[in-house]
């Protein structure tokens, strides 16, 4: 049997769905609200409370008649004590004859309640009028005004209430019927307009708004509501749940109605991406990656030279930051860019636009760490590597260790039973340069690289830079349908009409389809490498986007970064169900790397482990920062430093570089993250600093240095640290502070002091001594 929601039930029973909520949670069911779903048995076990329930409601009914008729018979008591009991009736029907006998055709239509409240309305407006105007003859207090309409000597005051009542009887009747005739109107209203077939709304309307689509009166809607076990008011916003459930009620259908935000290009990206109605075969993108001096630059360069695109008699005139080159009829797209710190820059900015890498490795010096990092890189980035190993051509190469080497980093030959491309070439020569084309082809071949021309043009920008001629200029690949001259575009937060396209070869270009890399101009501003760009069908809504974008980006350069740290690691587990914590290890010795990563690896809280991606040996550097960046991970970085340029990167990226000189502190630290338990870190807070003038020496209290602080202030409580030259010499605790013989708690810049450092003495005229605290800062 299919579950039953409580507002169904509800419906059924014909009791508002509070009852229903009620009753079951009195009876034990974990119900929340009214679209909680009750089984069968739960079900019934209301439907039985609910039936038992009615018993005690009637027999509350009974009881409020009971309570009903004694106070009436309480009532009827005093009244009867003054004789009276009639009267206060007649005097009803008095006034209601009184209102009824106007010629206001429309009071007939009173119902009799409003009747009976006009009655009462008038009773106590007779009453007060009575009490202000004379006092009670007979008896008086209560029923004084009753008694006074009894008094047949006051006729004349009789008289003048009876006008001054039927006056008000008048003004009330003209007030309900207003009320009448605008209540009237709200049946009527209903009743000739139908309820729309699908009501198409959107999260967050309120009662208002749905009135509207409804052609419904709010009030009605809040009545409905009201059943269906929600107190709302007519501003009140609605979620998607209820207001569904009101169309049920409704019994109409309900349809959110679709947003369609042309600012999310990436959305339009995807979707051009996934528009697979027709396909064609592109040719490969490539990047070549390796360590400094390995041979990438020659490699390009060569390949630049010997391979340019047949009808390009020019050859290569500019370089726009990628190329196609020609090889046995097939294309393949190069990216001018080497290194890994630009293919995963791009990456961290959400463009994945590399199909293939190509591994360039010296033959004659072997895997070295860019090597590793490129390997990380690619694998992270799920790109297939081609192990191109390079300058065979040198007397000590070795292209076998080589092989050897990489066979630990996972690349394995073919001929040792891998998957792995190896082509032994020399960049200088241009030896088996062919060779490795053939098999980029043939790996692309094996990809089946397609995309469909047929649609929108949409990729990413492979590089920007303002012209002073052309104003911005943009290479930009197209990785998804064709782009046109005249296109209206989108690119990344600017946008414009694609002005010129050219390619590598200065060439004018109609047009340009998938795996194209062209130069265009028109945009309004420069964009940025890895920027996606996308073709809208009119310039109007291309502008939109763009400026919808560039506020955005705005928004968004002001609000934080939200990267994943220690400090808020527990919080970002919780929130983004990570079951992985994305770690970069660097080290100073291959040991410590080992260590430290088998180590973090071990970690297991709650079903969420430490994915190291890249471990290696030296500084953490810019390309650390850069894959952090990518893969949102936190840098564990032992007994090495951030180069400085790596340290303003990982400040600008908001990337975390945990610095330990203790592993046990890095894995614990890490651990207790997961956890949610790190404990506060300690920033140092230089107070002030203080010019050594003199220098004292007392055999009982060590060196006595005086001087003067020149800056903030120093406590006794401080911690110093000694200055020569520029050089930290010592950093320690202070000894004692002293202004002239006494001891005292602070010296403030511009005054004289003597101190002393605890258990150290070399200190010299011309020293600094900083004083500094260590301030708790909670974790985020
Ligand atoms: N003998 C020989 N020398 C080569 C070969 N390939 C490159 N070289 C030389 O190696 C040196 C470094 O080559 P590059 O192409 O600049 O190396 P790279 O990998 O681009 O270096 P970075 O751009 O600094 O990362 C240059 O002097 C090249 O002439 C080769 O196949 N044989």
């Amino acid at each position: 049997m299919a579950k039953k929601r409580i507002y169904e039930l509800a419906k059924e029973l014909n009791v508002p769905s509070k009852k229903v909520l009620g009753v079951a949670q009195a009876n034990g069911i974990k119900v929340k609200n009214h679209m909680s779903s009750l089984d069968a048995a739960q079900e019934k076990t209301v439907r039985g409370a609910m039936t038992n329930k009615s018993q005690p409601s009637g027999t509350n009914r009974s009881k409020a008649t009971e309570t009903k008729q004694r106070t009436t018979n309480q009532n009827a008591k005093p009244a009867r004590q003054h004789q009276t009991g009639a009267k206060p009736q007649s005097k009803q029907q008095h006034h209601a004859n009184a209102s009824q006998s106007k010629p206001t055709t429309k009071s007939n239509h009173t119902k009799p309640d409003k009747q009976q409240q006009s009655a009462r309305s008038q009773q106590t407006t007779g009453h007060k009028a009575t009490n202000s105007t004379t006092k009670p003859k007979n008896g008086g207090g209560k029923f004084g005004g009753s008694l006074n309409r009894n008094n047949n000597n006051n006729k004349n005051k009789k008289k003048r209430r009876n006008n001054r009542n039927n006056r008000f009887s008048n003004m009330y009747s003209k007030n309900q019927r207003i009320r009448q005739n605008h209540k009237k109107k709200a049946p009527t209203v209903r009743k000739n307009r139908p309820l729309p077939e699908v009501l198409v709304y959107e999260d967050g309307m309120n009662a208002q708004d749905l009135g509207k689509l409804l052609h419904r009166e709010p009030a009605e809607i809040i009545k409905k509501l009201f059943m269906l076990g929600m107190m709302v008011n007519q501003n009140q916003s609605l979620d998607k749940d209820t207001i569904e459930v009101l169309a049920e009620d409704y019994g109409i259908q309900a349809q959110e109605k679709e947003h369609v935000n042309v600012s999310d290009i990436d959305k339009f990206f995807e979707e051009e991406e996934n528009n697979t109605s027709y396909q064609a075969p592109r040719p490969p993108v490539v990047t070549i990656m390796g360590h400094v001096d390995h041979g990438k630059t020659t490699l390009l360069d060569y390949l630049r030279h010997s391979h340019i695109t047949a009808g390009e008699a020019g050859g290569i005139t500019q370089a726009i930051g990628a190329y196609q080159l020609k090889q046995d009829d097939h294309l393949i797209t190069f990216l001018d860019t080497p290194g890994h710190a630009a293919f995963t820059e791009m990456r961290a900015r959400g463009a994945n636009i590399t199909d293939i890498t190509v591994l360039v490795v010296a033959a004659d010096d072997g895997v070295m760490p860019q090597t590793v990092e490129a390997i990380d890189h690619a694998k992270e980035a799920n790109t297939p590597i081609i192990v191109a190993v390079n300058k065979i051509d040198r007397p000590n190469a070795n292209p076998q260790h080589v092989k050897e080497q990489l066979m630990n980093y996972g690349l394995v030959p073919e001929d040792y039973g891998g998957d792995t491309i190896f082509v032994d070439i020399s960049a200088k020569n241009g030896t088996n340069v062919d060779e490795l084309l053939n098999m980029i082809l043939l790996q692309a071949d094996v990809m089946e690289l397609k995309a469909n021309p047929r649609q929108n043009g949409a990729g990413s920008v492979v590089e920007a830079r303002l012209d002073r001629g052309k104003g911005p200029v943009a290479t930009l690949l197209v990785q998804q349908g064709t782009l046109h001259r005249g296109d209206p575009i989108v690119v990344g937060d600017t946008f414009g009409r694609v002005r010129t396209m050219t390619n590598e070869a200065g060439q004018d270009l109609e047009s340009a389809t998938p795996s194209t890399p062209v130069e265009i101009t028109g945009l309004n501003a420069v964009p940025e490498a890895g920027d996606r760009f996308v073709v809208f069908d009119d310039e109007k809504t291309a502008r939109a986007a763009g400026e919808e974008r560039a506020k955005e980006a705005q928004m968004e350069e002001r609000k934080q970064n939200n990267r994943v740290t220690l400090d808020n690691l527990f919080d970002s587990m919780k929130q983004e169900d990570m079951k992985q914590v994305n770690v970069i290890i660097k080290a100073d010795v291959q040991g410590s790397v080992e260590a430290l990563s088998d180590s973090l690896k071990k970690i297991d809280v709650e079903g969420v482990n430490v994915n190291v991606i890249h471990a290696s040996v030296g500084a953490v550097n810019e390309s650390d920062i850069a894959l952090a960046k990518a893969s949102n991970a936190i840098i564990i970085g032992f007994n090495v430093r951030p180069t400085p340029q790596a340290k303003l990167q990982a400040e600008t990226d908001k990337i975390d570089v945990r610095l330990y000189q203790v592993i046990y502190n890095a894995i614990d630290d890490v651990t207790a993250a997961m956890k949610g338990k790190l404990d506060p870190t300690y920033v140092e807070e230089v107070t002030g600093s203080i010019e050594v003038r003199q220098i004292y020496k007392a055999s009982a209290v060590g060196t006595i240095a005086g001087g003067m602080v020149s800056e903030g202030y120093i406590r006794n409580d401080s911690k110093v640290r000694l200055v020569r030259d520029g050089v930290v010499k010592y950093d320690g605790e202070l000894g004692s502070l002293k202004r002239f013989k006494d001891d005292v708690k602070e010296v403030k810049q511009g005054h004289e002091c003597g101190l002393t450092i605890a258990n150290y003495n070399d200190i010299k005229v011309g020293d600094v001594i900083e004083a500094y605290h260590m301030k708790e800062v909670a974790p985020k």
